[in-house]
């Protein structure tokens, strides 16, 4: 059985990532690579599709479980009758190999413990040969394998499941290590479990110690931002949108989706929040791997990329698993990598200005890449596109890919004005005045006295809650104040935003049968909006009850089932703990007073 999102631990190590449970199990671990294949893949099917459990033999509960503080170590403890246990589990970030570590200390007692490692590589579907060399396993299928060392031996018996029972007293412990090689590599050498836990302990707290933000708020930002630093594809600098595929946005539903790539707009939103909390150096590594992925023909840049850079993301769906309680088809790659999505422009304008506005050492060719960009943008601004929300449904004029195009320009204005980078800036200006009129004459309803989801429509949709924090208009105009009561009056449900409404018709638009749950970050930014406007209680209200949805260990998933009051959707998600750091630096402005407060957060 799988347990709730919630009840899952995020383990990662800047190259790939593990969910564990709260009962010890590990459900989800792609390896080597975020966007590998799962060698325990019970997460989106059962058992049989490969677990890693790590409990006591008998009766038990769970009892306590944390991240360390200011870390990405887990510990986990279990009281049974006969004591107290707690399982450590870490991915070191500087192994050689990567490698995750389970240790279990004995707290109190002696507590018999059991644990089964049944792997199966490429999500859950074949079975590896497995070797017992000693005390250590050896399984390989295919191009993997992979090494499981331990202090007790493992009995491989007839079901290629191994299994080993052992004690552990107080003040004893036992590790073991599992390490992933590729299958024609020598074995690696066995590791030092307990020296890499305290460097990858230590490796966490430092850098959380140079987060910049000291609010009120700082344990949530600090998760949050630890939760996007492992979402990060550390040799290259790519920044994947989530850890998972396929958990579902509607329990059973069949919106399930492959969230280990890097689309731009959710990996440059996570880097100008990383910017602003202090973190310059990812914004370096960051506009390096940018400018290898788009580099060439403006006109080929994709909307997302593969970790490192890949262009073909074929959508497949994998039969054999169940899916997330039944939630089906499973998903890999992503068919979303072949639209065409304006607002991509304008965010990645915007985060070569704010490393620029940062003091980022400039770089000559991302000026060059944004002279091109822009061109390309000043003939294709007025074609319909597939819009942020990635719609599977026709092409159209949606609203908040015209403002993004207007941020794209205005970004591009001030490459000229505030950094005396050469280009042709009164053009520039004209096309800017040309998208703004565009936006207000077709994308506002005045009747509604509200920014609509497309020209034309007279749908709401909640990313246009961005238009202020991008600094198309400030929060406090009367067509963004609209915006926000029309969103507060249409698309709250239980005080949350649901992304645009969900009717009938809207298969039309976005090509799927309707159902899925809240959107988390839309939520975010009605705060953002709410303090920009002055509004700071009600913003801080609503930002307070988003922080009671997070898990036990401060992670949140994409979406929100308010009936069943579960987070649905891929987790952790990026967009969604990126949202909430913003929030707070928002509340923090808002608390310092209005002459604090801006009126609108990004504009150039
Ligand atoms: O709802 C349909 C689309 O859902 C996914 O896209 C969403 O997640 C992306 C990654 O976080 C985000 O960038 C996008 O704005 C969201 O709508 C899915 O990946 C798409 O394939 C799907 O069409």
């Amino acid at each position: 059985m799988t347990l709730p999102i919630e009840d899952y631990a995020f383990l990662g190590d800047m190259k790939t990532s593990a969910l564990i449970g709260s009962n010890g199990d590990v459900d989800w671990l792609c390896l080597p690579r975020f966007d590998s294949g799962a060698c325990f893949a019970a997460l989106l099917g059962d058992a049989g599709n490969g677990r890693w459990s790590m409990a006591p033999a008998g009766e038990h509960r769970m009892s306590a479980r944390r991240y360390r503080p200011d870390s990405l170590v887990l510990e986990t403890e279990f009281r049974s009758e006969d004591g107290v246990v707690r399982v450590v589990d870490c991915m070191p970030v500087d192994a050689h190999r990567t490698c995750l570590i389970r240790r279990v200390e004995g707290v109190e007692g002696r507590v018999r413990m059991r644990s089964e490692a049944l792997m199966r590589f490429d999500y859950g579907s074949i079975v590896p040969w497995v070797r017992k060399e000693g005390r250590r396993l050896h399984l390989v299928a295919g191009p993997d394998s992979c090494y499981l060392d331990s202090d007790v031996e493992f009995d491989v018996g007839a079901t290629d499941s191994p299994v080993a029972e052992f004690t552990v007293a107080a003040g004893e412990s036992t590790d073991f290590v599992l390490i992933w090689t590729p299958a024609r590599a020598a074995a690696p050498e066995p590791v030092d479990a307990d020296a890499l836990i305290e460097r990858t302990d230590g490796f966490w707290r430092k850098w959380a110690s140079e987060c910049t933000y000291e609010g009120e708020y700082r344990d949530a930002v600090v998760r949050s931002l630890i939760t996007l630093k492992a979402l990060t594809h550390s040799p290259g600098g790519g920044i994947v949108a989530a850890a998972t595929t396929s958990l579902p946005e509607q329990l059973g539903g069949v919106r399930n989706w492959d969230y280990r790539y890097c689309w731009l707009r959710d990996a440059t939103l996570t880097l100008l929040t990383l910017l602003e909390s202090g973190y310059t150096q990812a914004a370096v590594e960051w506009r390096e791997w940018l400018l290898r992925a788009v580099a060439g023909e403006p006109a080929q840049m994709r909307i997302m990329y593969g970790i490192e850079g890949e262009r073909r993301l074929p959508e497949l769906e994998l039969d054999w698993l169940s899916g997330y309680e039944g939630s089906r088809p499973v998903r890999t790659g992503n068919e979303a990598a072949q639209q065409w999505q304006l607002d991509v422009y304008g965010e990645v304008m915007d985060v070569f200005h704010q490393a620029r506005d940062h003091g980022i050492p400039p770089q000559e060719q991302a000026w060059e890449l944004q002279r091109h960009l822009m061109d390309f943008l000043e003939s294709h601004w007025r074609e319909p596109d597939n819009g942020i929300w990635e719609m599977r449904g026709p092409r159209r004029h949606f609203t908040h890919s015209k403002i993004m195009a207007w941020t794209a320009v205005d970004r591009a204005i001030s490459g000229v004005e505030r950094f005396g980078l050469e280009g042709p800036a009164e053009k520039w200006r004209r096309l800017r005045d040309d998208i703004f009129e565009d936006v207000c004459s077709n994308g506002y309803d005045p009747e509604r006295r509200a920014f609509t989801q497309y020209y034309g429509s007279s749908a709401l949709d909640a990313s246009l809650l961005m238009a202020s924090s991008v600094g198309f208009l400030p929060a406090t105009d009367e067509r963004m104040r609209g915006t926000v009561d029309a969103v507060q009056r249409e698309l709250c449900r239980g005080g949350l935003v649901e992304r645009y409404s969900m009717t009938e018709a809207t298969e039309q638009v976005d090509g799927l049968p309707p159902g899925e749950g809240v959107f988390l970050p839309c939520t975010f930014w009605l705060v953002d909006n709410l303090v920009m406007q002055g509004r700071v209680d009600e913003g801080r209200g609503i930002f307070e009850h988003l922080l009671s949805l997070r898990n036990d260990l401060g992670l949140l998933a994409e979406e929100y089932d308010t009936d069943a009051g579960r987070l649905v959707g891929n987790f952790p998600q990026a967009l969604s703990h990126i949202a909430l750091v913003n929030s707070a630096f928002e509340l923090e402005r808002g608390r310092n007073g209005p002459a604090q407060r801006r009126a609108n957060s990004r504009g150039g």
